[in-house]
């Protein structure tokens, strides 16, 4: 359908429907956050082996069934003996203490330290009893006679070197891990410690994306005049992967109610998360605006006092949220990272689920001025020891192509007036790969 040949009856209804389409009432960001947290169902939880549980939340608590270390080990290759000996050792007078055992890593001491002995030991071996140093190999020397050892040391060495205590790191029944830690390379480092061979995780939330848009060519089709390719889909799909959901890509539906009804309801039944681009305006095809607000959906809000993505939509249809984001790259970049992505943590119980706020200084004059909270896409760097942040130079919700650059989003809160250089500012860091 184009402009020119719209149907009568539709056209006679526009203004009332465009009244529907202007009077949006916008909510803060903040608001939309609280409004979206509070329709978050958690996700379902599996098991799955620790060598694959990178990446994934963990949906249990797990706490510590033993000390660790769980004895007490030589943190050098030496000799284990009693602090004691040694009080009349020096430079001048060598110290000589029988070897009665050489202790392994892996291997349990066979006998107990007593006065005037030495355990030759190795790094990681269980300290034998008695024992309360151990002496580097290095400080020492060792003689055999009649077939006896023994190792001669010429200093003081104080009580407790060298030997790392039971629990040093951990008591038992510690809390080693939160329920909704992110698993990376030191969870596994402790799960296996602990010998959680399969761990308890929440399942990805299964995210549907598909775009609107009558001008949408696929990826691997050339362009055409009036037509761009659909490069939101598959940004969508990484900031989802990225949060810790799986995304599903549901293709492209051109402007029209009836097909992404179709397109939206099924993704509604099929997934456990929607998330939409384009067509949210007030713009004569801005389907997704109507269909959210045609009661199907329950409506959460259809305005953030933000921008980019002003007119981001949230709904909520048999407890299942769906998220309408503008079409306009930027804006629909920025609705996913302030949006989509705490909703995919907070359903893993995550507890870092809204992005890292940081203070930074103003890199350079921003000048636009607005009466909504903007997110102005920047990169970050440290200079004199003060984090500074640079908006891009191009940051309109409609370019592209400054997403690339971008490892934070400048909060520029609503002002008269421009915001010079070295102004103190909130910024909200991105997790950049
Ligand atoms: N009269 C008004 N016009 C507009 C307003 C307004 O308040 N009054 N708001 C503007 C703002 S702000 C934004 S943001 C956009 C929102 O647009 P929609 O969400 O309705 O998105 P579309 O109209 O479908 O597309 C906008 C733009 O984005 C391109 N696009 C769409 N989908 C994709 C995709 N999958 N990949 C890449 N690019 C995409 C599309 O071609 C358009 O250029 O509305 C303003 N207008
Ligand atoms: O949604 Mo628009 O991006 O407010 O600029
Ligand atoms: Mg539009």
């Amino acid at each position: 359908m184009t402009a020119h040949n719209q149907p009568e009856s539709q056209a006679a209804s526009a203004a009332e429907q465009d009244r529907g389409k202007f009077h949006r009432r916008p909510i803060t960001p903040a608001e939309a956050q609280r409004r979206i947290a509070g329709y978050v169902r958690p996700a379902e939880t599996e098991q799955v082996r620790l060598e694959e549980a990178g990446g994934r939340f963990l949906a249990q608590t797990v706490t510590a069934p033993h000390p660790y270390p769980h004895f007490r080990r030589s943190g050098m290759d030496g000799y284990a003996i009693i602090a004691d000996d040694l009080l009349e050792a020096s430079s001048d007078h060598m110290i000589w203490l029988e070897v009665v055992d050489n202790i392994p890593c892996g291997y349990t001491p066979s006998v107990s330290i007593q006065s005037g002995q030495a355990s030759r030991i190795m790094t990681g071996a269980m300290v034998p009893d008695g024992a309360d140093v151990v002496v580097m190999l290095e400080m020492t020397e060792t003689r055999v006679e009649q077939e006896r050892t023994w190792v001669g040391i010429k200093r003081q060495v104080e009580a407790g070197r060298n030997i790392t205590p039971i629990g040093l790191e951990v008591k038992e029944g510690d809390t080693l891990l939160e329920q909704g830690a992110c698993i990376g390379a030191g969870e596994i480092s402790v799960l296996a410690t602990f010998g959680v061979h399969t761990v308890t995780v929440y399942r990805r939330p299964q995210v549907a994306v598909f775009s609107t848009g009558t001008e949408l060519l696929s990826v691997d089709e050339p362009i055409e005049p009036g037509k761009i390719r659909n490069s939101n889909s598959l940004m969508l799909a990484e900031q989802i992967r990225a949060a810790g959901g799986e995304p599903h890509l549901l293709g492209a539906v051109e402007d029209d109610l009836e097909l992404a009804r179709t397109m939206m309801m099924n993704a509604l039944a099929k997934y456990d998360l929607v998330v939409s681009s384009g067509g949210v305006s007030v713009g004569d095809y801005d389907v997704m605006g109507d269909l959210v607000r045609s009661g199907e959906v329950e409506m959460l809000f259809n305005k953030i006092s933000m921008r980019p993505g002003s007119v981001t939509t949230g709904a909520v249809k048999d407890g299942k949220l769906l998220f309408a984001l503008s079409g306009n790259p930027g804006a629909c970049f920025v609705g996913c990272e302030l949006l989509v992505r705490p909703t995919i943590r907070q359903m893993m119980n995550s507890t870092h689920d809204y992005l890292p706020e940081w203070t930074a200084q103003l890199g350079r004059d921003y000048s636009k001025i607005n009466s909504f909270t903007r997110y102005v896409r920047g990169h970050v760097s440290v200079e004199n020891g003060q984090v500074i942040a640079y908006p891009a130079l191009l940051d309109e919700s409609n370019v592209m192509v400054t997403i690339k650059d971008s490892d934070c989003l400048i909060v520029i809160p609503p002002t008269t007036e421009p915001m010079p250089a070295g102004t103190p500012v909130s910024i909200l860091k991105l997790a950049v790969q």
